[in-house]
């Protein structure tokens, strides 16, 4: 969906560059996770103990060269289509004459893999768990899918129009957010100054981590705080009308404040529309006809939140067959 919004890509269901770039930012996304030695004891920094640094320069060689052919064929093909897309935006503000907005090369640059590094990884991982926390409590699966049945029956597929009218939906995304957070230390954040919360002194110059991922299962705040219970979302359910857009800071996926996530509004509906699909359009099994009791729930370490052992499943369409030809909407 990122592909098709700022390149124009994929939009005939194949993105050619797509899994030289998924690599790239499965990479990026393991390397920012890694404890590195020098992060700790600023003066061996340096020595690169650990190699973090060396792999780093690497990555952004790769990726240079990857945004730049991207930007170099968009050039190319500019004036036969592509007019409406975020590329085309960034770039003509490479010789706007207003004062403040022009962009250079590497501004351009940035932007891009800020969007792409910030906007992938994330709903896709969130997406991977929906289904696997799905999977395994197969009544909430039936929820959800009777839920999408009565609103969009089975002879079309869900659309962004029909999220609004599907709050079991909303939930189910809500409490895989909760118990799966992609990034469940949130960003760094380094303060500018000297200041103190609760008491606690944060010296300026230190970097600061807010552990989402044990607010949304304190149990304090929570009941059965390991359940995966999409009712407690529910009007009238315990955490009925809570979002996780900010304004409540017992489930913060998004972070909260002026440096919210920026493409909040984006991912949300990426998540919500796609775990929506993914329920309404097939059965699924667990591969070697696993019990989905038994589904492995470990998380692996890194910036964001990803499975230890990728889900691993066949789809079985539910649907009318017509849904399913590459030419349908
Ligand atoms: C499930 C989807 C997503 C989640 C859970 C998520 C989460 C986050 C979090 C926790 C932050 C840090 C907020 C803070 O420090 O308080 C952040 C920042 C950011 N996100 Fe997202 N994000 C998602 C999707 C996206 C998408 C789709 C885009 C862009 C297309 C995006 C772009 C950004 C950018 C640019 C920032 C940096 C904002 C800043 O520092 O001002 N994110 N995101």
């Amino acid at each position: 969906m990122i592909g098709r919004r700022v390149f124009d890509y994929g939009s005939s269901g194949w993105d050619p560059k797509a899994d030289e770039f998924k690599s790239m930012v499965v990479e990026l996304m393991k390397l920012s996770g890694v404890f590195n030695i020098g992060d700790f004891i600023p003066f061996l920094d340096w020595l690169d103990l650990n190699g973090v640094k060396a792999k780093a320069k690497k990555l952004r060689k790769r990726f240079n060269a990857f945004l730049t052919s991207i930007i170099e064929e968009h050039q190319i093909s500019k004036n036969e289509k592509h007019q409406n897309i975020y590329l085309t935006t960034l770039l003509s503000l490479k010789d706007t004459p207003q004062e403040g907005c022009k962009l250079s090369d590497e501004e351009v640059k940035a932007i891009l893999l800020n969007m792409f590094g910030a906007g992938t990884d994330t709903p896709s991982s969130t997406i991977e768990w929906a289904m696997a926390e799905l999977i395994r409590n197969p009544r909430s699966m039936v929820r959800v899918r009777q839920e999408i049945d009565s609103v969009v029956g089975e002879d079309r597929l869900v659309t962004e129009l029909d999220l609004p009218h599907l709050p079991y939906l909303q939930a189910v995304v809500k409490e895989t957010f909760r118990l799966h957070p992609p990034t469940p230390l949130s960003i760094p954040r380094i303060s500018e100054e000297s200041c103190e919360i609760f008491g606690y002194h944060i010296p300026k110059g230190a970097t600061l981590l807010v552990n989402v991922w044990a607010i949304g299962r304190d149990p304090k705040e929570w009941s059965d705080p390991l359940e995966f219970k999409p009712e407690r979302f529910l009007l009238g359910g315990e955490k009925g009308g809570v979002d996780v857009k900010g304004n409540n800071f017992e489930v913060i996926p998004f972070g909260a404040g002026r440096r919210i996530c920026a493409g909040m509004s984006l991912g949300l509906v990426e998540v919500q529309l796609l775990t929506a699909t993914l329920a309404h359009a097939f059965d699924w099994e667990l591969e070697n006809g696993l019990d989905p009791k038994s589904l492995n729930m470990d998380e692996a370490y890194g910036l964001t939140l990803q499975r230890a052992v990728p889900l691993s499943v066949h789809p079985r369409p539910r649907l009318s067959h017509h849904l399913y030809s590459s030419s349908s909407p």
